[in-house]
């Protein structure tokens, strides 16, 4: 039978390679790009530089060879990495023996010995020619000219270090709440409020969250956030610390609780404040500040607001303010320009913005640029430092690709409510719950089992206690009928809505016969761990891991919502392409093609903000929401109606190449932190379930983090920002971002530098 070539179609004769050994390549050659030392160690093997024969000697190039046991389909694997990568490689027929160095750079000496016929692979970089690194005395004295400085300043402060995308005029900006042309700093000011006005706005919020009574029940799942306990230990470190740092697993109540224990605590002591709260992404300033807003009865732009690029509500009267972290950057640009120096920076960011008490800076694990150089800022300041860490919320389960692949082609989990075909409308769906009903509470169970015996409603859950035909015969002790709906393939995992099984109702009600059947059943049913593998080895022979299936994904959400009835679903896709590809497989398909019964949103940055609230509001009943986006829904955001997350492992990174000086837009296997975030999507609002498109052993091989985005950024971009954003200071920035590998970036920058200077005289 031919195979069916999938993932995308980019990935034709996709070789067969292990998944294991895929892996490996992939790890070794991103260590031995992303070094920068001359001698490094990868595994057990020394890579060392050599002076190739047919380049200048002065050109030095890195190389490193793989062991000589890869396959045919393994070596062009390398190849192909290496490509994308921007390096070479070479299958040669001997052998290179990588051990015998003189330690010293210059005389490096290496051997070659010839091992027989046996192919292998070399991978090269090259580092361009040898330069002797400038002195770092040389280095902490980089300053502009003073015509220069004014004009870099002036450009800046036109088109602000900010957000993508248009630059915006920072001297004004227009409030839609207020309808006022105002600074954008003012801001930034504290509201001015006596002791007497503070005590009144307390009494109020108080008093709604009394009296009304959707405001009182979020009242009350606020207080059994994990992150509640926590209130006064968080306040109290704070009011004793400079800088607090807090951790806490996804959906403990980070984001939305502690700038409200902050407003709480400093308005119960009778004074007013101004709380400026960062996150990386619009989309996450605007939901998170409405949804505090919404927590404290009030409308967006009153106590709450936020500021983001071309849009804010609220102003000085605010007292928590949400904004991009470009924005708050933007504030220090301002006092780290007005003088110089190190103390004078930690000085300048008080005298210029004495109104902001607190400053929350969300998911820093993101180290994006901004929040990084803010991070750097912050700790030139050699503030006493603190730490919390809270715990989780609701249980995710998590599923991987093998898990996935089986789970896909199970036959057992079929529900009603996709099955009204073979229903007649909703007089049988009405007639089925009573069915149910009837049986549950009496011995009658006839015209429930004309229902199932028919073998197409096995798993129908009821409406309101989410019980199935199967627990009702655990339940009564019904073995011959339990037997009959086990062989036709009943699902005895289902849970009913107070978390019950058919096993737990059988040993509630003792009906040992029952217990003994179910756990058999599930005992034998259990799924082998070779079966696991060899389901995945074969799913692997014919799909690119590194490509986004769409087939797998459509089948995915079809078995999820034909399993279960309600819970929107979130899938993660690298970008703006496979979205487009994934939603155009799902409206050719005969199910999710019915928009009256499924909604399918895009969500991406280029998506404008109106559309993207979209994914916030539920949809009509009987209608189930799909949502296709990228990692901008990965952090901070919540959307409470989501129960699913597909993760396709896959996101678009902007990476930076040094040695061959390109920036490129790639997809990349997500890290573990972001796995982790997707993964917490699901459970907010209620337990719920994540599904990782990639294996066990690539999840365990994932990076902790991603590699922080001033590292990945071309060097003249940061170089303009940096110098803005300290230009003064440059000595604390290189020495606090020590993930940078200040030699060959400096040089460069101070190329940059001349140019710059060239061009501005
Ligand atoms: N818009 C919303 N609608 C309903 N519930 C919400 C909403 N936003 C937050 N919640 C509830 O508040 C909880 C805490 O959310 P919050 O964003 O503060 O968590 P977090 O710890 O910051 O998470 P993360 O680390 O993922 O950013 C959520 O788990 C959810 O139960």
């Amino acid at each position: 039978m031919k195979r069916r070539k999938r993932g995308g179609g980019g990935g034709g004769g996709v070789p067969k390679v292990a998944e294991a050994t895929r892996i490996h390549i992939r790890r070794t050659l991103e260590e031995f790009r992303a070094s920068n030392d001359d001698v490094v160690k990868i595994g057990d093997l020394l890579v060392v530089p050599i002076y190739q024969q047919k380049y200048q000697s002065s050109v030095l190039s890195v190389m490193y060879t793989f062991d000589a046991d890869l396959s045919n389909f393994d070596r062009a694997e390398v190849h192909v990495l290496c490509r994308k990568m921007g390096m070479k490689s070479r299958s040669t027929g001997r052998f290179v023996t990588m051990g015998k160095f003189v330690e010293s750079l210059t005389n490096l000496i290496y051997s070659r010995s010839k091992t027989g016929n046996k192919r292998c692979v070399s991978v090269y970089k090259f580092k361009g020619k040898s330069e002797k690194p400038k002195a770092k005395s040389d280095l902490t004295s980089f300053t502009f000219s003073e015509e220069g400085k004014e004009v870099l300043t002036n450009f800046f402060s036109l088109y602000p270090p900010g957000e993508h995308g248009e630059a915006e005029k920072t001297a004004t900006t227009s409030s839609k709440n207020s309808g006022n042309t105002r600074k954008t700093d003012d801001i930034l000011c504290k509201p001015i409020m006596k002791k007497a006005e503070i005590a009144k706005k307390l009494e109020s919020v108080t008093a709604r969250m009394e009296s009304d009574l959707k405001l009182k029940q979020i009242t009350e799942d606020r207080s059994k956030l994990p992150i509640a306990s926590f209130k006064d230990v968080i306040t109290s470190t704070i009011e004793s610390n400079q800088i607090v740092l807090i951790s806490g697993e996804t959906g403990c109540g980070k984001t939305t609780q502690v700038p409200q224990y902050l407003l709480d605590y400093m308005w119960s002591k009778g004074d007013a404040c101004k709380i400026v709260c960062t996150q990386p992404r619009r989309i996450s300033a605007i939901s998170v500040a409405e949804r505090i807003s919404s927590e404290r009865g009030e409308s967006i732009g009153d106590t709450v607001g936020y500021k983001i690029r071309l849009e804010n509500k609220g102003g000085r009267h605010s007292s928590i303010m949400f904004c991009t972290n470009g924005v708050l950057l933007r504030v220090m640009v301002k006092a780290g320009n007005s003088r110089s120096g190190k103390e004078a920076l930690a000085k300048n960011v008080k005298d210029t913005f004495p109104d902001i008490t607190h400053i929350i800076v969300d998911e820093i694990h993101e180290r994006d640029r901004f929040s990084d150089f803010m991070l750097a800022i912050i700790r030139s300041l050699h503030l006493p430092f603190s730490s919390e860490s809270v715990a989780s919320v609701f249980q995710v389960n998590k599923l991987y690709l093998e898990d996935v692949l089986l789970y896909v082609k199970s036959k057992s989990t079929k529900v009603s409510h996709l099955d009204n075909t073979s229903m007649d409308e909703d007089s049988d769906f009405t007639a089925l719950e009573e069915a149910i009903n009837i049986a549950w509470t009496s011995d009658e169970m006839d015209s429930l089992i004309d229902f199932v015996s028919t073998g197409e409603v096995l798993n129908f859950q009821h409406s309101v206690t989410g019980v199935t035909p199967l627990m009702v015969f655990a339940r009564k002790g019904r073995v011959g009928d339990l037997c009959m709906l086990l062989s036709f393939g009943a699902n005895c995992h289902l849970q009913d809505k107070e978390g019950k099984t058919a096993l737990a109702w059988a040993e509630h009600e003792n009906q040992k016969e029952a217990v003994e059947i179910l756990r058999k059943h599930i005992d034998t049913n259990s799924v082998d761990p070779k079966e696991e593998q060899l389901v995945l080895d074969r799913y692997l022979q014919d799909v690119n891991p590194e490509l986004i299936d769409v087939i797998l994904i459509e089948q995915l959400l079809r078995k999820i919502c034909t399993d279960s009835e309600e819970g929107a679903i979130l899938v993660f896709l690298p970008g703006w392409d496979d979205i487009n590809k994934a939603r155009d497989k799902l409206s050719s398909s005969p199910l999710f093609k019915d928009s009256s019964k499924f909604l399918i949103l895009a969500l991406h940055s280029m998506v404008p903000s109106s559309e993207q609230k979209k994914v916030f509001k539920r949809p009509p009943q009987g209608c189930r929401k799909i949502i296709l986006s990228t990692n901008i829904a990965e952090t901070a955001v919540t959307i409470d109606d989501v129960v699913f997350v597909i993760d396709s492992g896959r996101m678009k990174e902007k990476s930076y190449d040094p040695y061959n000086k390109v920036s490129t837009l790639q997809s990349s296997w997500i890290s573990k932190a972001s796995a982790k975030q997707r993964e917490g999507r699901a459970g907010r609002c209620q337990a719920g379930v994540c599904y990782h498109l990639y294996s066990k052993l690539r999840a365990a091989s994932l990076p902790e983090f991603q590699v922080p985005e001033i590292k990945r950024t071309p060097i003249e971009e940061l170089c303009l920002q940096c110098m803005m954003i300290l230009m003064m200071v440059l000595e604390i920035f290189w020495m606090d971002c020590l993930v940078l590998k200040v030699n060959l970036w400096v040089i460069r920058m101070w190329r940059v530098k001349k140019v710059m200077d060239l061009m501005i005289c």
